[in-house]
């Protein structure tokens, strides 16, 4: 059969290096505005624009019913979060500039896991 991958993309470290980059996720000072689903009732235009939203939480639930099947079906729904943000707020605003800086902080650390 094909040699297993060594990289932790691939190998069954995969799951935990997820729950623990999403612990770090979580604990960021700027994580505050994706911690829960956006309520889409208290936030006019967020259901039309936003066709597949996704939170911290919900990722977590995701990961605690091993819907996750390695490190890129997470980073896929993590990058998810960011797009979502980036879409639906201006660059020069609160929540905008926490996307972005989540999104920075989120690709330095898995890169340098990875490593
Ligand atoms: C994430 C995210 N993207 N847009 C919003 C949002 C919520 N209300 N408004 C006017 C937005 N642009 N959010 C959720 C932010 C969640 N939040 C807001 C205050 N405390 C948490």
């Amino acid at each position: 059969c094909a040699k297993k991958a060594k990289t932790a993309k691939d190998d069954k470290n995969g799951l935990p290096l997820c729950r623990m980059l999403l612990a770090e996720l979580e604990a960021h000072r700027d994580a505050w505005p994706f911690l829960t689903p956006v309520n889409h009732k208290a936030v006019p235009g967020y259901r039309k624009v936003i066709k597949k939203p996704m939170d911290f939480s919900t990722i977590k639930e995701k990961l605690a019913n091993n819907q996750y099947l390695n490190l890129e079906t997470f980073i896929i729904d993590v990058n998810l979060v960011f797009d979502n943000c980036e879409k639906f707020n201006e660059d020069d605003s609160e929540i905008g500039r926490a996307g972005h800086n989540m999104r920075r902080f989120f690709d330095k650390r898995w890169t340098e896991l990875l490593q």
